[in-house]
């Protein structure tokens, strides 16, 4: 349960309906998330997608959530819902949400996790203005270590923010920031998970191919970056200086971080990054665009 949400707001939550439209990787790691953190009932979430029946079924007999595939009564669990969550891909964005219009009133919060989608983009989608979330959060809230960056409509009220922000509280770290900063906040922390698992890839098979085997390249990785995580949180110490302390004179790891920085490594990371979020500001680009046609 996240410490510093106050009991009424999480009553409040526990009291509520939640949809989710689209039911993906990154709505299964929100409900996942607030299930396990017992922030609200599997029987209050709702959880809808447009094809894949066998999804599902997954997800409910994972987790005990309501599973409705779109056009069979997706309109009365969308009506009846407090808390909508908009989880599909961007491309599907567009013509999902317009699709949704007519079962959107403005007593209902509208949360997306859409990358590069911007409040306006919903606004007009939706044909007004309503109380909309734009988050940028991560798959790690699957398991409370979530990052999720903020940005409010005006139309969000002070008890909405709180909700909002205690939802994601329970799965993990918030940033409120301005809606200029998420597709930043894409590029940190919304792609970032991905960058340390290429990253643990790597290493693996670099172990494998130096003779270990796939078992055991997999274990000595994970722990080594789990205890590398874990001694930048628990020591408090900056990484430059936790990476000094591995690093002997002329020794191994000062012959590695050599190379590793010849080849261009932390300019190749930098702008991995910086292009992740100028994606993020493509997408949502292109999306506009269409919009206007
Ligand atoms: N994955 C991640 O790490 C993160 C993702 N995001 C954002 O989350 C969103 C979802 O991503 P992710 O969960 O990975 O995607 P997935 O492909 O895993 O899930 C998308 C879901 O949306 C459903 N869907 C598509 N069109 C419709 C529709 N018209 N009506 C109802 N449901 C529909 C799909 O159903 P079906 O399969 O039946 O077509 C599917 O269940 C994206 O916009 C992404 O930018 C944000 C942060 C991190
Ligand atoms: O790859 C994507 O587009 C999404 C957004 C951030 C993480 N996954």
């Amino acid at each position: 349960m996240p410490i510093d949400t106050d009991t009424k707001t999480i009553d409040h939550i526990q009291s509520l309906q939640i949809a989710f439209y689209g039911a993906g990787s990154m709505a299964e790691a929100i409900a996942r998330g607030m299930i396990n953190q017992k922030l609200t009932q599997p029987g209050r979430i709702a959880m809808l997608n447009r094809q894949n029946a066998d999804r599902l079924t997954e997800l409910n007999s994972q987790y005990g959530v309501q599973t409705i595939l779109q056009g069979s009564s997706n309109e009365a669990f969308l009506k009846e819902a407090d808390i909508v969550f908009l989880a599909m891909k961007p491309k599907d964005a567009a013509e999902a949400i317009a699709g949704i219009k007519p079962f959107i009133s403005e007593h209902q919060l509208i949360i997306s996790v859409i990358a590069g989608l911007s409040i306006a983009s919903i606004e007009l989608l939706l044909g007004r203005k309503l109380s909309i979330v734009r988050t940028m959060p991560n798959t790690s809230c699957t398991i409370g270590l979530g990052v999720t960056g903020i940005s409010y409509s005006e139309a969000v009220t002070k008890e909405q923010q709180q909700l909002a922000e205690a939802i994601f509280q329970s799965v993990g770290i918030t940033s409120v920031v301005e809606e200029s900063y998420q597709d930043v906040i894409t590029g940190v922390s919304g792609s970032g998970p991905a960058y340390v698992y290429y990253f643990m890839e790597s290493m693996i098979d670099a172990a494998k191919a130096m003779g270990l085997s796939e078992t055991a390249a997999k274990e000595l990785v994970t722990q080594t970056v789990l205890g590398a995580v874990e001694m930048v949180r628990a020591t408090g110490e900056e990484p430059a200086e936790l990476r000094r302390k591995v690093t002997s004179p002329n020794g191994t790891t000062q012959a590695a971080l050599e190379l590793m920085s010849q080849k261009g490594l932390a300019e190749t990371i930098a702008s991995g990054m910086k292009r992740s979020s100028e994606r993020a500001a493509e997408i949502g680009a292109d999306i506009e665009r269409s919009l206007k046609k």
